[in-house]
C-alpha cells in the first residue's frame, strides 16, 4: 500500500534497516521507511547542488508548467493522499482532504508566482552609473517537516522553493513519512527532474548535521517546535544559512461583548478542534469578556458535547487519535494541573474511557487562570481552558503576555474595537471573526519564538531568493 523507499537524484532507494510507521489509532505498525543516515543525507545535497544548475537555468514558465503538472496529479490522488495521512497521522478523513486540498493550492499559487519574481532599476549616483536590482535562487534548500501536516507543511516550502528555482532535500517527521513520500513519488512522475526534489527518511540529527555542515545547503526551512528550532537556528550560523523557522504557538482567543456569541462558539470550536488541537494556530487560551462568559460558556460547550471521537477513517468523526502517548500525557497532565488549580470541567475531562489508547475527550475548562500550565505551555491537544476579563485593554495585556506570537483571535461585531485589538495583539497572525485564517496567498509566520521569515504569498517566495545588485559604470 505504501511505497517504502527515500528518493534520491531521480532513483528509489532503499536501505538495510527501517524505521516502523504507527497508526495513531490503534497502534499498529502500518509499513516501515528507510532509516537513512548521514551517507544517504549527503547522497541527497550531492543530488540537488548538481541539479541546481540545469533547475534554475529553466525559465519560470518552465518550472511552472511542471509545477502545474504536479498540482494536477495531487489532484487527482487526493482521496489516497488523504486516506495516506489519516492511517499515519490520524486526523479525520474530511480534514485530510481538506489538507490535501490547502497543500495543493501552494503549488498552483506558486506555478505562477515564479513569473512575478520582479527586480527594480534605481536612479545612479552618477549620469554615468546604472542600478539595476535582480532576485536569484539561493541554492540547495533543506526542509525539515512536523507530523500535524504532513502535506502541507512539506509544499509550502516546497513549490515556492523550486517556483524560485531552488533544488530541495526533504526530512519529513518519522511519524508521517508515508505522505511525505507519495508527494515526492508524483513530483517525479510529473516530470520534474531528477536531483530537483529529494527526499530522505531516518534519524533527525544525523540527517540534520550533515544538511547544517554542508555549505552548499544555503537555505534551512524548518516547521516544528520551537525547541528543536532553537537548535536548528544555533547550527544554522556555521555557514550562515538562510533560514526559515515555523515554530509554537500559543493563541489566545479573545471574546467581547460585542461579539455573535454563535459565531464565536462555532469559531472556537473550528480554531481549537482542528486536527485535534495539534495545530500551531489553534485557539490555547479562551479569554471572554465577564458580562458574557456565562452565556458564551455554555453555547460553546453544548457544541463541544456533540463532537464525536474516533477512528479518523470511519464516517462522521470530529475528533481522531493524538499523535500518540505522550501526546496524550501531556494533555492529562494539563487538565489535572487546571482543576487542582481550581478549573471547573464543564466537559470531557479526561483520556477517552471508551476508547482508551490515543484518544482524549474534548475538554472544556471554566474558571481558567494565567497560572496554570494549559495556559502557558501549548497544549496540542483537545483542551480549552477559558477564563474572563473585565477590560479590553486587560485582555489584550495578559493575550500579549506569552514567549510566542503565531497566531491570535477577537471576535468582535464592533469594527473599532476590532481594529483596536488587532493592531495591539503582538501576533503574526490575527483572525478577526475568523477561526482558520490559513490561506496560500497570505504570509503564515510569528513573532518573538514562533519563528522567523514568512511563507506563503509573495512573502513565502522571497525567502528563497537572493537580492542582488548590479552597478552598471558606462
Ligand atoms: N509554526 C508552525 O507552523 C508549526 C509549528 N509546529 C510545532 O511543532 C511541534 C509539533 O510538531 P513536531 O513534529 O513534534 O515537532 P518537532 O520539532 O519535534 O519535529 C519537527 C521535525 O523536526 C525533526 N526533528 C526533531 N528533532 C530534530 C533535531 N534535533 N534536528 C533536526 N530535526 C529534528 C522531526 O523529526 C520532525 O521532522 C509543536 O510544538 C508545534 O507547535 C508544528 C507545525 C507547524
Ligand atoms: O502546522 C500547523 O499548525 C499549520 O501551519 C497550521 S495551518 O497552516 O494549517 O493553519
Amino acid at each position: 500500500m505504501y511505497r517504502n523507499q527515500i528518493y534520491i537524484d531521480g532513483q528509489w532507494v532503499q536501505t538495510e534497516e527501517q524505521m516502523d510507521v504507527y497508526n495513531p489509532a490503534d497502534g499498529k505498525v502500518i509499513g516501515t521507511v528507510p532509516k537513512g543516515g548521514k551517507r544517504e543525507a549527503q547522497q541527497a545535497v550531492d543530488a540537488a547542488a548538481a541539479a541546481f544548475s540545469d533547475w534554475s537555468g529553466r525559465t519560470a514558465n518552465d518550472r511552472g508548467e511542471l509545477l502545474r503538472r504536479w498540482h494536477q496529479l495531487i489532484t487527482d490522488h487526493t482521496d489516497e493522499l488523504a486516506r495516506i495521512m489519516t492511517t499515519e497521522q490520524g486526523k479525520p478523513l474530511k480534514e485530510a482532504a481538506g489538507e490535501i486540498r490547502y497543500a495543493n493550492s501552494f503549488v498552483e499559487w506558486y506555478a505562477e508566482e515564479g513569473k512575478r519574481i520582479y527586480g527594480e532599476t534605481i536612479p545612479g549616483s552618477s549620469s554615468r552609473q546604472r542600478i539595476i536590482v535582480t532576485k536569484q535562487p539561493v541554492g540547495v534548500v533543506a526542509a525539515i517537516t512536523p507530523w500535524n501536516f504532513p502535506a502541507s507543511m512539506i509544499t509550502r516550502k516546497v513549490a515556492p522553493a523550486l517556483a524560485a528555482g531552488c533544488t530541495v532535500v526533504i526530512k519529513p517527521s518519522g511519524e508521517t513519512p508515508f505522505t511525505a513520500i507519495k508527494l515526492v513519488e508524483l513530483a517525479d512522475e510529473a516530470g520534474i527532474p531528477a536531483g530537483v526534489i529529494n527526499i530522505v527518511t531516518g534519524p533527525s540529527s544525523d540527517i540534520a548535521d550533515v544538511w547544517q555542515k554542508d555549505s552548499r545547503v544555503r537555505k534551512l526551512s524548518f516547521t516544528g517546535s520551537t525547541e528543536v528550532g532553537k537548535q536548528l537556528m544555533a547550527g544554522a550560523a556555521t555557514n550562515v544559512k538562510k533560514i526559515s523557522l515555523e515554530l509554537g504557538g500559543h493563541a489566545p482567543f479573545i471574546v467581547t461583548d460585542q461579539a455573535d456569541l454563535d459565531q464565536a462558539a462555532a469559531g472556537l470550536i473550528s480554531s481549537k478542534f482542528r486536527n485535534g488541537g495539534q495545530t500551531c494556530v489553534c485557539a490555547n487560551r479562551i479569554y471572554v469578556q465577564e458580562s458574557v462568559a456565562e452565556k458564551f460558556a455554555a453555547k460553546f460547550t453544548e457544541l463541544v458535547k456533540q463532537l464525536r471521537v474516533g477512528n479518523g477513517l470511519e464516517n462522521g468523526i470530529d475528533i481522531g487519535p493524538l499523535i500518540n502517548e505522550e501526546a496524550v500525557d501531556k494533555v492529562v497532565r494539563q487538565i489535572k494541573d487546571a482543576e487542582e488549580k481550581g478549573g471547573v470541567i464543564l466537559a470531557g475531562g479526561q483520556a477517552h474511557p471508551d476508547l482508551g489508547g490515543n484518544y482524549v475527550e474534548p475538554t472544556v475548562i471554566m474558571n481558567a487562570t494565567d497560572d496554570m500550565e494549559c495556559m502557558n505551555e501549548e497544549t496540542f491537544g483537545p483542551l480549552a481552558p477559558i477564563t474572563t476579563f473585565k477590560t479590553i485593554d486587560e485582555a489584550v495585556k495578559r493575550a500579549n503576555n506569552s514567549p510566542y506570537g503565531l497566531a491570535a483571535y477577537v471576535f468582535t461585531q464592533n469594527l473599532g474595537e476590532a481594529v483596536k485589538i488587532a493592531e495591539s495583539l503582538d501576533y503574526g497572525i490575527v483572525g478577526v471573526n475568523d477561526p482558520v485564517p490559513s490561506t496560500a496567498q497570505a504570509p503564515f509566520g510569528g513573532f518573538k519564538e514562533s519563528g522567523l521569515g514568512r511563507e506563503g504569498g509573495h512573502y513565502g517566495m522571497e525567502e528563497f531568493l537572493e537580492v542582488k545588485y548590479i552597478s552598471l559604470g558606462l
